[in-house]
């Protein structure tokens, strides 16, 4: 080829590039186009834009579309869980408020309700107790995890009851070769980022290509569309309804992007979710839902490395995140305490939400963890999974601060940034149930005081250190309609 043939074709090559990029800037939703924003590294997003319901009242409430609406109590008065403050009294510096937002119908939120040593309590159990069989993690796919956890695992080495030459404190892998695994190509891959709910990503880079970008975010829980446990709706209700081709084809994408696998669950054909027939979900009797299967090359790490590489533990009914549906027949006994803390809240904003739900018919069925590393995200996506979509979402923050997109029915809302902190609730009713959002950010240097190293609490410094690059999300939901909540469900459903 002459040199002046190789120039045409480097020409031709580059204006093909500049055309893809336009193409791929022009079908860009709004949605994707804020979390394209707060993504980016260089620059850095400008933090500003986003929405902090800690703001004094008189600023906050100088956006007209922001209602404050005063609590009946302090939240710990529905329950000490939030921790007891010193002043219980109903003075001006001590009311607690929810606040409303025009843009989004059903969103309450609650900033900053629990108390220090509430939050590090919380934290503990996340970390140490939640993330215990029966409940699932994303290790548990490829890790043979001992009952007793990981967590204590990483606190004998830490403390030097165990040492890092003993071959015991290292977690081994389940699968042996990778005959039959699904082989998700790297071991960042399975573990990193492979896992969780769907949309949830490991690291983000600003240089990666939009595509690239949705096939690696949340892999495990659902997709960039979907969440994790939550799932799909129009799977659910209506098999046939394929509510949002976009997401369709993103789920597709989704698969093949692990398309080495030869396991059933990576074919779009697990696509085949819960249809309701009558209110009732009804499985296909040919549909199995069986697990990923396990990877021999994921790394085998030092427990306090490992530790980092958990993303998400499943609480009660169990998720099939290749599917996005519940795991009707798998439920782990929920947390009692959290029970009692997701009631409260349901509770609390009774009178508040436009979107009344009784705290008695509340139950809290299933509920995810999601522990997020600085750089990890979680990309847009509808929690769609539960049968019962009038029932609160209620969602807790610990750790780093974050930016939590919430958006609307669509991608095509430009979504609002909002600033989650350590201790807020937000908590999602009525239409918000059904709208859009992800984590595109978690914010470096943001960790609060309290959560750092305590002088008078060493047994704290494991957890400090953990959540000194960290952000923990706990989020709880209704899976059932409150009818059925106390009932087992004929197992020709299950
Ligand atoms: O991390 C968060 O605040 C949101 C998590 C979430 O949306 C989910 O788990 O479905
Ligand atoms: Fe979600």
């Amino acid at each position: 080829m002459s040199n002046r043939q190789r120039k045409i074709m480097e020409r031709q090559a580059e204006r093909n590039r500049e055309m893809a990029a336009l193409k791929q800037a022009q079908t860009r939703t709004p949605f994707r186009e804020a979390e394209l924003q707060f993504l980016s590294r260089h620059p850095p997003p400008d933090y500003s834009k986003a929405l902090n319901f800690r703001q004094p009242a008189e600023i906050l409430l100088q956006d007209n579309k922001i209602k404050r609406v005063l609590l009946k109590k302090q939240m710990g008065q529905y329950s000490n869980l939030f921790g007891v403050k010193e002043d219980q009294s109903m003075d001006a510096d001590s009311l607690e408020y929810a606040y409303l937002h025009d843009d989004h119908p059903g969103l309450i939120y609650i900033p900053n309700v629990f108390t220090p040593s509430a939050q590090r309590k919380l934290i503990k159990s996340c970390l140490k107790e939640y993330s215990r069989h029966p409940n699932k993690s994303n290790l548990d796919t490829h890790y043979l995890v001992p009952n007793s956890g990981l967590w204590d695992l990483h606190e004998d080495v830490y403390t030097g009851k165990r040492s890092l030459n003993d071959h015991y404190v290292y977690v081994q892998r389940k699968a042996t070769t990778d005959e039959h695994a699904s082989g998700y190509g790297s071991e960042d891959d399975n573990v990193d980022s492979a896992d969780n709910n769907g949309s949830r990503a490991g690291v983000a880079d600003q240089n990666e290509n939009e595509n690239k970008n949705r096939n690696r975010d949340r892999n495990g829980q659902g997709s960039e569309c979907e969440d994790p446990q939550s799932g799909n709706k129009s799977n659910i209700n209506n098999i046939n309804n394929s509510n949002d081709q976009v997401e369709k084809l993103n789920d597709i994408q989704h698969f093949k992007s692990r398309g080495k696998t030869k396991s059933k669950q990576s074919q779009p054909s697990v696509r085949t979710l819960v249809p309701i027939i009558d209110g009732t979900p009804s499985v296909p009797e040919d549909m199995t839902k069986d697990d990923p299967e396990p990877s021999a090359q994921v790394p085998i790490l030092p427990p306090g490395q490992l530790v980092r590489k958990m993303r998400w533990v499943t609480l009660g009914y169990q998720y099939h995140w290749p599917s996005k549906t519940y795991h009707f027949d798998q439920s782990a006994p929920f947390p009692s305490e959290l029970c009692t803390l997701s009631k409260a809240v349901v509770e609390a904003i009774d009178g508040v939400s436009p979107y009344p739900y009784s705290a008695t018919d509340f139950v809290a069925e299933a509920g995810v963890i999601n522990y997020y590393q600085l750089k990890d995200r979680l990309m847009g996506h509808v929690d769609r999974s539960e049968l019962n979509k009038d029932a609160p979402l209620v969602s807790f923050s610990f750790g780093h601060s974050c930016i939590y997109l919430l958006g609307g029915p669509t991608r095509e809302r430009f979504p609002t940034p909002i600033l989650l902190q350590s201790g807020d609730i937000l908590v999602m009713t009525g239409p918000c149930r059904s709208a859009f959002h992800g984590v595109p950010r978690i914010i470096e240097n943001t960790l609060p005081q309290y959560l750092q190293s305590r002088i008078d609490d060493p047994d704290w410094d494991i957890y400090a250190e953990y959540l000194a690059e960290a952000r923990i999300n706990l989020n709880i939901r209704q899976v059932y309609p409150p009818k059925r909540s106390e009932e087992t469900f004929p197992p020709s459903i299950l």
